[in-house]
């Protein structure tokens, strides 16, 4: 077999890996364990499409968690695949801070300075590190690449990328990061694929999974996103609230006597639809119930959406197209059609039939802005990256960043 790239991505639900062809990027196996946390599911298949493996979740192979999730994964390629020549990783790592704008061949040093960001990203960072920590293990010296989600965000203007906190803050580097860049840029790409008119075009990627996301964009470049210095602001999500009132945070500290750690575990772990609804994380539970709570935290859901709709389409002073992507996105046509229901007055008409039948376009012949469905693919994303940043000449040697660039900046 020839050199392959393996891809790993922690998300806060799933760990998705793909093996890909290093030379003609063809994908050799891509699978995923979905349902970290509540009902977990493993699916390996070639790269035709044929399944290698489905749920080997049983008595040793039992994962509960993202570690044990790797451990199955990795086992599941020794054994399926045990020709592959992996000679790259390339890993999906949520948070670059300040420092890293471009995938980056991953040393002690830079393993340390990401360490430095788990607390903003807590529900992926850690996970994202031990998969490094534990692919360096299971392919001794083959290079580890860290893709962030952050670098495609990195150039907002000011107004976009700032709080209005004292000007200290975000010159350390508390700043509106904005993530999922990695599915922002295979997506983009993809749609100046299909259609190419849109290429300069002001539009709206909304990456709807268990974390979601917005992103704006002008020229196919990032000028907002909802999400900012964590992935917790913006929509709502499985498990975080989205956008909210700090001074919410400060009562529960005030008067429940929350501290850090409690607020933590609320934010990340039991707001957004679990907590509104009081069922589940999972949108396709909710949308199965017909309990009145699990409806409410879904219009609260949409409703956040065709909130931000609106507000990005101000920040780019109108819109073109509008695109959905992410687990809720490519697979809801419920949530796509509640979102862009009555958005006439905005110029987009959904054809409801082309959207019931999951056609990649599911606006209407008259509709002036275009709507799309398109299947992201985080996996070559990286595994492109993950290439390219192994013929920089230099990247080998390391990328000269040692440590943290000023002391106690992000
Ligand atoms: N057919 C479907 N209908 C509604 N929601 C779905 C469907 N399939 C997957 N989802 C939702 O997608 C979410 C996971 O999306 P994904 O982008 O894979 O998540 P992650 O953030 O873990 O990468 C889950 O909330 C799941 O309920
Ligand atoms: C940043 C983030 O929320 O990622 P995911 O959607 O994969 O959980
Ligand atoms: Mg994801």
């Amino acid at each position: 077999m020839s050199q392959q790239i393996l891809t790993i991505n922690a998300g806060s639900s799933s760990l998705k890996f793909a093996i890909f062809d290093a030379d003609s990027m063809d994908c050799t196996a891509i699978g995923m364990i979905d349902g970290l946390g509540t009902d977990p599911n493993f699916v390996m298949k070639d790269g035709d499409g044929s399944k290698l493996l489905s749920d080997m979740l049983e008595g040793d192979h039992f994962v509960a968690d993202h570690a044990g999730a790797l451990r199955t994964v990795l086992a599941a390629i020794a054994e399926h695949l045990p020709e592959a020549r992996i000679v790259a990783v390339g890993h999906r790592v949520v948070h670059g801070g300040l420092v890293h704008s471009a995938p980056v061949v991953v040393d002690n040093d830079i393993l340390r300075q990401l360490a430095d960001l788990v607390p903003l990203a807590p529900l992926h960072q850690p996970h994202n590190l031990s998969g490094i920590t534990a692919a360096k293990a299971a392919f001794p010296g083959v290079p580890q690449v860290a893709c962030f989600d952050t670098a495609f965000h990195r150039a907002h203007p000011f107004v976009n990328d700032a709080f209005a906190l004292p000007r200290a803050l975000y010159d350390e580097g508390v700043r509106r990061y904005g993530f999922h860049g990695l599915s922002y840029e295979y997506v983009t790409g993809k749609l100046t694929e299909i259609a190419p008119d849109h290429a300069g075009d002001r539009i709206i990627i909304c990456h709807l999974g268990s974390g979601a996301s917005m992103c704006a964009l002008r020229h196919g470049r990032s000028v907002a996103s909802t999400m900012g210095f964590s992935a917790l602001d913006g929509l709502p999500m499985g498990t975080r609230p989205g956008q909210i009132d700090p001074g919410v945070l400060l009562y529960l500290m005030d008067h429940k006597g929350m501290d850090a750690q409690a607020i933590s575990n609320l934010l990340y772990k039991e707001s957004g639809m679990k907590g509104l609804s009081g069922i589940s994380n999972d949108m396709r539970d909710l949308e199965a119930s017909d309990d009145p709570q699990a409806k409410q935290a879904v219009d609260y859901f949409v409703s956040s959406i065709r909130r931000e709709i609106g507000a990005m389409t101000a920040v780019l002073g109108g819109l073109d197209a509008i695109v959905f992507c992410g687990g809720i996105g490519e697979n809801s046509r419920t949530i796509r059609q509640s979102v862009l229901a009555d958005m006439e007055w905005l110029g987009i008409e959904i054809d409801r039939e082309a959207n019931r039948e999951g056609a990649e376009l599911i606006s209407s012949g008259g509709s002036l802005v275009s709507a799309f469905v398109i299947r992201t693919n985080e996996e070559l994303m990286i595994a492109r990256h993950t290439a390219e940043c192994l013929a920089r000449p230099t990247s080998l040697q390391n990328t000269g960043l040692t440590g943290k660039t000023p002391a106690q900046s992000y």
